[in-house]
């Protein structure tokens, strides 16, 4: 199952503020990966939370298949899969049961989803840590939790947000493997970095400098 989603000429602001995205339009397209860059503060995780339904545009649209995306809830419905930037995970629980509750919750049968747990987590190499705490794990295991329960939710659609940022360079090449070959399987990548070299590693990137995209264009 593909998915096409585009941001269609939105801005977004927080409250009354001033926009802190202007006018931007830009589409998760099946098959390639989107890296999204720009300095701290341009803009790049709100762009996120705009595709995964959790901002509304305060002009223009977020459009799933070509009608409007309402909310996060129908997001999560249809397979929008957000990596947030800090992790998102519950510290109290290990890296296994923070994967296998979220298969639960997405409908996968706890058979399936303890066999889909172990695999994601032995692709992202934290196989021995299953049934470690997750505030147990360091900053760059937990990223890798929360890649490997990403992955394991395989939709059709997958924004990672900055997921790289506490990650060696041997894990940091293995993210971007893991986040090609969710390409490779028809997934539309998102993917936010301050790392030009991962951004290079991308199909196309979108740069913002404070809140405009600047370099829309193809590689
Ligand atoms: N909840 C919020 N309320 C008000 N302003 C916010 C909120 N979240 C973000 N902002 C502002 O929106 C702008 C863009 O923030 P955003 O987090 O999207 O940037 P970013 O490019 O992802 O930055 P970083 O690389 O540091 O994560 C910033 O000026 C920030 O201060």
């Amino acid at each position: 199952m593909t998915r096409m989603l585009l941001a269609d000429r939105i801005t977004m602001a927080y409250g009354k503020d001033r926009a802190v995205l202007r006018d931007i339009t830009v589409a998760a397209q099946p098959g390639r990966i989107l890296a999204v860059t720009g300095a701290s503060g341009a803009g790049k995780t709100t762009l996120l939370w705009a595709l995964a339904g959790l901002l509304s545009p305060v002009e223009g649209q977020v459009t799933l298949d070509g009608a409007p995306l309402r909310d996060r809830d129908q997001a999560v419905t249809q397979g929008i899969i957000l990596i947030p930037q800090h992790n998102g995970l519950a510290p109290t629980l290990t890296a296994a049961e923070n994967i296998l509750v979220a298969l639960v919750s997405a409908g996968v049968r706890a058979g399936d989803a303890r066999r889909l747990t172990a695999e994601a987590l032995e692709r992202v190499g934290l196989a021995n840590q299953a049934e470690q705490l997750v505030e147990e794990l360091s900053g760059g295991q937990q990223q890798r939790t929360a890649i490997a329960r990403g992955l394991a939710l395989r939709g059709p659609v997958l924004l990672a947000d900055e997921v790289t940022s506490e990650l060696d360079a041997a894990n940091r090449q293995t993210v971007l493997t893991l986040l090609r070959a969710e390409a490779d399987r028809g997934a539309a990548v998102v993917f936010t970095t301050h790392d030009p070299q991962a951004a290079a590693a991308c199909d196309d990137e979108l740069h913002l400098i404070d809140g405009h995209a600047t370099t829309p264009a193809p590689r």
